[in-house]
């Protein structure tokens, strides 16, 4: 991805008279990861016009911008780079309203309203339009695979995100990923490879578009069938809790699912037997997170060496010559990636992995036991968000899922019980860092894993206290967040 600021026709003067309303919107997005520290500017990285705005109907302008904020540099951490879709019309019809981003007061689009494109159906079928005729608009670049059909409606998926989506015709889905990072997106790198594996279990990418190309090339919008009349595991697990159902032969089928992904991932790309330096590293990446997170979530104190104990074990088994097999992996399975069709087969969705962490890390082989892990973890999540809790319910989920990625694979997952353990821990510590930014209300979910991980295996930890702080009220630094 150049950082030089590239345009089809779009002025590069635009920004100054942007920002202002920039200022004032960006940080509310829900897919803004930069949440706790003001922005203080921005700087463009390409500007590219899919459309001028004309007497017939709004322009749509795409954005590449760096954000600026406290304690970043230009040269040693630039700030994150977020892709925007601005629609750029004379009057915003009232329908759109929720839409306006705001009224430009000077430079080039003065007088005229800018607001988010793909609230606009216009617009939001233009981008399908791009990706159906592949080729080159100033920075951007389109491909596809298959043949697409023309003149399927849009619209934009409601759902809580840390990028935004669009369905067209309720036969494709077109993620478009907001916060842009150098390189190939593993959400677009691993369902082709898996598509190319053989692979039924991942829809494959049938259209995307970039920036710039080669290696530095960014993924920044992948469209794929959109698997219609599908439920997600987070929605099926809640409406079992309420139900009063168990979840086991779900769980059960959904552990077959993510260890038939991990095989033909395996099988697609390479695969590592970690060296004892490297085996020991993850348990010291995983300490380091953990002192980050503890900076950035006091609460976590007191947790800290119940916590490391796990990530000590790891580093122990790699002294003495412990080892794991390392390969791709799906990097933040949780129930919301896997969809269940109507006949009862599971899908996993979602490959970007977890989007706080370098792109780079998140393309290293790694234990596959990591997705389990994620996996574990949400059912957990599952039960805390149900009165009354019952642990056992997650336990028997929790159980048949790694029984049933134990009879696809041949490999046990509870077999690895200390790197298992290790990664469960340092999931639920990225949660409360995760939960502390994003969805406050939600830490006492992570928090309560942190309390019963911390204690030592075999001695269950203090039954809940009424009224202890575990709540959305848990103190944390925004301004320390990494
Ligand atoms: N191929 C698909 N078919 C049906 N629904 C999908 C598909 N891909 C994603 N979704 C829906 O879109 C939501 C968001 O997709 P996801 O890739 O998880 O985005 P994000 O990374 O922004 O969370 C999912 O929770 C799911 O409900
Ligand atoms: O789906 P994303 O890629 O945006 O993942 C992020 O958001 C998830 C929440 O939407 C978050 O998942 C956590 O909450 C889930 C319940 O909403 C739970 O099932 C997961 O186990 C839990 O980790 C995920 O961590 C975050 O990266």
């Amino acid at each position: 991805m150049s950082e030089t600021a590239s345009t089809a026709r779009a002025p590069v003067a635009l920004l100054p008279s942007l920002a202002p309303l920039l200022l004032a919107w960006l940080p509310r997005r829900r897919w803004f990861a930069g949440k706790g520290k003001p922005v203080t500017g921005f700087a463009l990285v390409s500007a590219t016009e899919l459309l001028p705005p004309g007497p017939a109907g709004p322009g749509l302008l795409h954005l590449l911008v760096r954000v600026q904020q406290p304690g970043l540099t230009a040269s040693a951490s630039p700030g994150d780079c977020y892709q925007l879709l601005l629609g750029v019309c004379d009057a915003l019809p009232p329908r759109l309203a929720p839409a306006l981003i705001g009224r430009v007061t000077g430079g080039p689009l003065a007088g005229r309203t800018v607001y988010e494109a793909l609230q606009d159906p216009r617009l939001a079928a233009l981008l399908l339009e791009r990706l159906r005729s592949p080729g080159t608009i100033g920075p951007l670049r389109f491909h596809r695979t298959v043949a697409i059909p023309d003149g399927l409606p849009p619209r934009v998926l409601d759902a809580e995100q840390s990028n935004t989506s669009l369905v067209y015709g309720d036969a494709y889905i077109l993620k478009i990923f907001r916060r842009i990072h150098p390189g190939a997106n593993p959400d677009l790198e691993l369902p082709l490879a898996l598509a190319r594996a053989g692979c039924a279990r991942v829809p494959a990418p049938v259209a995307w578009y970039e920036a710039g190309s080669g290696p530095d090339g960014a993924t920044l919008g992948v469209l794929q069938p959109y698997l219609r009349g599908s439920q997600d595991g987070w929605q099926l697990a809640l409406e079992a809790l309420a139900a009063g159902r168990d979840f086991v032969p779900e769980a059960h089928a959904l552990g077959r699912a993510t260890a038939e992904v991990h095989t033909a991932l395996a099988e697609a790309l390479p695969t590592v037997r970690l060296a004892r330096r490297q085996a020991r590293e993850l348990a010291v990446a995983m300490s380091r997170r953990l002192d980050a997170a503890t900076q950035a979530v006091p609460a976590l104190m007191p947790y800290v060496p119940g916590l490391r104990a796990a990530f000590e074990t790891v580093a122990a088994l790699a002294e003495n010559g412990g080892t794991w097999r390392a390969q791709r992996v799906h990097g933040d399975l949780h129930l919301g990636q896997a969809l269940r069709s109507a006949d009862g087969e599971w899908s996993v969705i979602d490959f970007e992995g977890e989007p706080t962490k370098p792109l780079a890390e998140r393309r290293r082989p790694q234990p596959p036991v990591r997705d389990v892990a994620g996996m574990l973890r949400s059912f957990d999540y599952a039960a805390h968000s149900h009165h009354p809790l019952d642990p056992r319910w997650a336990e028997r989920c929790r159980e048949a899922y790694c029984a049933g990625y134990a009879e696809a694979s041949g490999r046990d997952p509870r077999a690895e019980a200390a790197l298992l353990r290790a990664y469960e821990t340092d999931k639920a510590v990225y949660e409360v860092v995760y939960e502390a930014r994003h969805r406050p209300d939600w830490l006492r979910v992570p928090m309560a894993a942190v309390e019963r991980l911390a204690a030592p295996p075999g001695v269950a930890p203090l039954p809940p206290v009424a009224g202890r702080a575990l709540t959305g009220r848990t103190r944390y630094s925004p301004d320390r967040l990494p």
